[in-house]
């Protein structure tokens, strides 16, 4: 019979996460908040004492009808009559294991990379701890965290097999949602999540196993806003767009800027141009309210400090749980340790609906081929437009997210389709702050287009070049100082036309196709 391992409980008996309680009342207590796999972990007493501790424990789990398995310990198991173990890389091999224990034992294998879990699927494991999904407080040894990009990757690989999968390693209430939804691969997904503290150490652990199940079954707030209808040609996507811009004029989207000093006027005079209303504000606890706007939040990492990550995943988590959007704008990526570091910190501490960036920058979010980055400057392109296409759409395809990688020709991905936009002006490249404003207005369209993501950055972008184009044409515009206040004119005269029903500012312009890759 097939193992429900949706809620997969890892007891710990360390002093700090058991705070001198009873295990097996800790245990009972998620059992009754609906816990399906028990697994006994104890790398800290005598066989013995294991040996008492797991007969009492599966005294408990049989009454649930959940199994029990035996982290490591064969003989533990064999002991007491378990209905399985789990065996990590350094651990019993599976085969010796197997011949062991009875035949219909239920065997797991903790896998951290796709050759460990193609050999334990090969060798006929039940199922899969993939992880560690995020370094804990407990667990600070790095070398093994995979985030769900590697999950994912895991998933991927062993797709055509049956075998059941759970991920572990720092999950809990506030990431539950994100993990299942960002690990899934094309093909397989998780089929639960190992919880360790977030049972254990909790004040009342039912309480907190039902919050999982709750959790486990519903997708996360913000996946319900991205189910767009895969409309597949360019041209028909562009129908809509002028009808999006209005509608984001009459929304007036709230937008939560959490953006570098560089720029922070001349992005807000932007969002104001087109007609939304931009809140500049760095404290991350402030999102608790913001948050409740309805609008979008920016982080633009561009003047970095020591505390901006702990303020952007404050901010980010707010915005992630109320399921309102948030746009990521990584300035800088590839030019610093920290602000590598800092990239790896904000990737797996929330969801990012969109991230938006220049290759440089893109290249280090996705991270295997990123290069040196001299400054904010994205750096001499080494890429070609396929192969941006690609990085665009294969990283929209790991982070189930919407990526826009900003150049002389921007490329928009969902995953699936990429979109190549040709507009804009060559004075945009000489003004600091354009590409950055870029990242304020897609927040605005998202939050004002909820049912297609895509669609909306890509209005976002175009009404934005299009004002480019616009102010660039005026005689009296003769380099980028001048281009500036020009450029604002225009963004609020399509915003005007646009609230008059006035379409004509967009018939004819569009410079978009479809990438066929
Ligand atoms: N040569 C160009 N021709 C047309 N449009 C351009 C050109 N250079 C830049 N742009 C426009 O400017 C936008 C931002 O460009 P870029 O990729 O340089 O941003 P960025 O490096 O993030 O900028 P910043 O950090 O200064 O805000 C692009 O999306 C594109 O529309
Ligand atoms: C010049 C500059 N330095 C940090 S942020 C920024 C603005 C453009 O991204």
């Amino acid at each position: 019979m097939p193992v429900d391992l949706s809620l997969y409980l890892v007891t710990d008996a360390t002093p700090a996460i058991l705070k001198g309680r009873d295990l097996c009342e800790v245990v009972e207590s998620a059992l009754e908040g609906g816990v399906t796999v028990v697994q006994y972990r104890d790398k800290f007493n005598d066989t013995g004492v294991q040996i008492e501790i797991a007969r009492k424990l599966h005294q408990i789990t049989k009454k649930f009808n959940v199994p029990l398995l035996i982290n490591d310990r064969v003989d533990v198991a064999l002991a007491i009559g378990a209905e399985g173990v789990h065996l990590g890389q350094d651990d019993m091999l599976f085969e010796q294991a197997k011949r062991l224990l009875p035949k219909d034992a239920i065997i797991g294998i903790s896998a951290s990379t796709i050759e460990e879990a193609q050999k334990a699927v090969a060798d006929g494991a039940d199922y899969l701890g993939i992880g560690t999904m995020f370094a804990t407080a407990t667990k600070t040894n790095t070398k093994n965290v995979i985030g769900t990009a590697g999950t994912q990757a895991i998933l991927d690989a062993i797709k055509d097999s049956g075998v059941g999968t759970v991920s572990i390693g720092g999950i809990n209430h506030s990431n539950v949602q994100r993990v299942i939804y960002q690990s899934q691969s094309a093909k397989k997904g998780l089929d639960g999540v190992a919880i360790v503290s977030a049972i254990i150490a909790a004040d009342d652990p039912k309480a907190s196993a039902e919050k999982f199940v709750e959790l486990i079954k519903n997708p996360p707030r913000f996946a319900l806003t991205s189910n767009s209808p895969r409309v597949n040609e360019a041209e028909a996507l562009l129908n809509d767009v002028p009808k999006i811009v209005r509608k984001m004029v009459e929304v007036h989207p709230l937008v939560h800027n959490m953006i570098n000093s560089v720029v922070m006027n001349f992005v807000a005079n932007v969002a104001l141009s087109i007609g939304a209303s931009p809140i500049m504000s760095p404290y991350g606890d402030e999102a608790t309210d913001l948050c409740n706007f309805d609008g979008s939040l920016l982080i633009n990492m561009g003047t970095l400090t020591s505390e901006s990550v702990s303020n952007y995943l404050k901010a980010m988590a707010a915005y992630n749980l109320r399921g309102n959007p948030v746009v990521y704008d990584p300035v800088g990526a590839a030019a610093t340790k920290i602000r590598r570091n800092a990239v790896n910190q904000l990737m797996a501490g929330g969801y990012f609906d969109l991230i938006k960036g220049n290759e440089g920058e893109i290249r280090q979010v996705w991270g295997s081929n990123a290069v040196q980055q001299r400054g904010v400057d994205s750096g001499p392109s080494t890429l070609d437009g396929n192969q941006k296409a690609t990085l665009a759409r294969d990283l929209a395809r790991r982070e189930r997210n919407i990526v826009l990688l900003t150049g002389a020709t921007d490329y928009l991905s969902d995953g699936e389709r990429v979109i190549a936009v040709k507009n804009g002006h060559p004075y945009l490249g000489q003004v600091t702050g354009t590409g950055c404003a870029i990242g304020t207005i897609s927040g605005c369209f998202l939050a004002a287009h909820r049912s297609d993501r895509l669609l909306a950055v890509l209005s976002g972008i175009l009404m934005y070049e299009i004002a480019a184009e616009n102010a660039a044409s005026k005689e009296y515009v003769r380099g980028p100082g001048s281009f500036v206040p020009a450029f604002l004119d225009e963004l609020y005269a399509i915003r005007t036309a646009a609230a008059k029903g006035d379409d004509s500012w967009f018939v004819g312009r569009a410079k978009v196709h479809e990438v066929k890759l």
